[in-house]
């Protein structure tokens, strides 16, 4: 069970409200200036990973009252409920264990009397022989050819992980071509297949529940386009696995449960791109390199296990994003990502975190009288700058950012990689340094502009800064240094859980749409008016009926 504590009881917290007013009017570039060690103090490596938490507006103090709410709060022991397995999804009534599915170490992990470790490295095998056989050419479609594209099938948790990280290990890739479809219109999966061949084409059908209405429609879609283009019903196992929790209705889809990957319901599908839903992971990059991901996310799981919370880097990730959201009011936090390979990165968290701390009732059942999970967004960089970093630089809202970017590029071509580091950095100093008026004055002095012109001028190129950013610096995207990065974001959001007091691996959120539209299918066949809803939604339905 999870300890239920109101973290706006605590006394760190009392302490924070009352030092607040104080950090609020500190300006970051006068901290630095006071400090030469400040850069040291508050920046962790791990591994060839460096975080720098410094451009924050942070002091000794606020950090001590920050790891000291989450001691409150019982944090540490809320790690241990989750690592060990306890049932701590108490909504669902299931423990959480995503960390088990890269317990590269094998420690041994029981669950409702089952030895879990064993059957998380029995599946791991199968996506093993599976991803190599299909990988050397030695699986073999209906006409006895090798499979060239791998079409993964999935919506959510059974799709974003997975687009993410192929996304992002594209440099890593095999002879294979990975298609992903998703959204339920027709479009989607009309225009991945128009590129396709039936006879070299693998389906994946990535559904936690295989029941997921977007998922079911695409998967018959595909299957009656393998029939229709002469595959029979007995070559629909050369062409078609499932990755699911539910066997039962993978074989009444028609899926030969041989070609099944099966994983476990205390596997979140927004935590499931370790498990079986992996699979067009391991085939676009080879299972080695899957490996190697799992690898990483466990020494990153080691880390937030073992760390104390000072140097801890989930834990600092999560605390800070309090400290903005439920002290300076903030409502977003941006994801900006230095590498086009991770141009999926923010999305991924975007459901990661959103669906995970967007909950308004905590864990007694109760309302919450403060703020929740943050609105999480990004595009990689530079191009955001060119679109939105504006309102980040001169707008009214305080919109912490984390700036991501490998040291070394996969194509070092020309002068690129130094041209887009150099953004990076110009960015996060930009941000917090600001331009104040007389910089401005003396600049536009400078360009010539008389005492007139300047005075009408320069109040709309005034800078104020004092804006945070983290900076993560990664020596390379690498399968093993990406597994450590996601996992250190997945924790920040179970820190961010804890201390909200919310349970961050349910969403039922997600239901009541999925209801109506069941019921608003029924309706829309047919030409009768429709009258049992609002007027707005009869009058939406209505003249769809009489457009379509
Ligand atoms: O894998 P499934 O079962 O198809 O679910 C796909 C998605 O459905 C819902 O939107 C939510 O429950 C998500 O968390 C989930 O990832």
């Amino acid at each position: 069970m999870l300890p239920k504590i109101n973290f706006t009881e605590t006394e760190a917290f009392r302490y924070l409200s009352d030092y607040f007013p104080t950090m609020a009017e500190q300006q970051m570039k006068d901290l630095f200036a006071a400090d030469p060690d400040r850069f040291k103090k508050f920046s962790i490596t791990f591994e060839d990973i460096l975080f720098d938490f410094s451009k924050n507006r942070i002091d000794d103090k606020t950090m001590a009252l920050l790891t000291q709410l989450a001691k409150e709060c019982k944090l540490k022991e809320a790690i241990e409920a989750m690592f060990s397995g306890e049932k701590i999804n108490e909504t669902e009534g299931r423990a959480v264990l995503h960390t088990a599915l890269r317990n590269v170490s094998n420690k041994p992990l029981t669950v409702d009397g089952e030895n879990i470790t064993e059957e998380v490295n029995k599946v791991l095998k199968q996506m093993e022989t599976f991803s190599n056989s299909v990988i050397s050419g030695e699986w073999k479609g209906y006409k006895g050819d090798e499979i060239t594209d791998v079409v993964n099938i999935g919506i959510g948790g059974s799709d974003l992980g997975p687009v993410m990280v192929t996304e992002a290990l594209k440099s890593y890739k095999t002879r294979l071509n990975l298609h992903f479809v998703s959204n339920v219109d027709g479009t989607h999966i009309e225009e991945t297949l128009k590129t396709l061949n039936p006879a070299t084409t693998l389906f994946l059908v990535a559904s936690k529940t295989f029941t997921t209405q977007e998922t079911m429609t695409n998967a018959h879609t595909a299957r009656d386009w393998f029939i229709k283009s002469g595959g029979k019903d007995e070559d629909v196992a050369k062409h078609f696995a499932a990755l699911s929790t539910n066997a039962k209705a993978v074989e009444a889809f028609g899926i030969d449960t041989k070609n099944m990957f099966v994983f476990w319901d205390w596997v979140g599908g927004r935590y499931s791109l370790w498990s079986a839903i992996g699979l067009s992971i391991a085939l676009s990059i080879g299972f080695d390199n899957f490996k190697e991901l799992l690898t990483g996310a466990h020494a990153a799981d080691e880390h937030f296990r073992t760390t104390d919370f000072e140097q801890n880097i989930s834990v600092m990730l999560g605390v800070l994003g309090i400290w903005y959201n439920n002290f300076f009011g903030s409502e977003t936090e941006a994801i900006l990502p230095y590498d086009q390979y991770l141009h999926r990165f923010a999305a991924y968290f975007q459901q990661g975190d959103m669906e995970s701390n967007g909950k308004h009732v905590d864990r007694n059942g109760n309302e919450v009288d403060y703020s929740t999970g943050p609105i999480i967004w990004g595009e990689p960089g530079t191009n955001g700058q060119h679109a939105f970093y504006q309102l980040i630089h001169q707008g009214t809202k305080l919109i912490p950012c984390d700036f991501i970017a490998p040291a070394q590029s996969h194509n070092p071509t020309g002068e690129h990689h130094p041209i887009l580091l150099s953004n990076f950095f110009a960015q996060t100093e930009a941000l917090m340094n600001g331009k104040t008026e007389e910089e401005v004055t003396a600049e536009l002095k400078a360009s010539g502009k008389t005492a007139e012109e300047i005075e009408k001028l320069a109040s709309f190129k005034v800078f104020e800064g004092n804006r945070p950013t983290n900076s993560i610096l990664l020596k390379k995207i690498t399968p093993r240094s990406l597994g450590s990065l996601i996992a250190f974001y997945e924790h920040k959001i179970f820190v961010q859980g804890i201390i909200w007091n919310i349970f961050s691996f349910d969403q039922w959120g997600v239901e009541l749409g999925k209801q109506l539209a069941v019921k608003i299918q029924k309706e829309l066949k047919g030409d009768e008016t429709v009258s049992d809803h609002d007027s707005s939604t009869n009058g939406l339905i209505n003249q769809y009926k009489d457009w379509r």
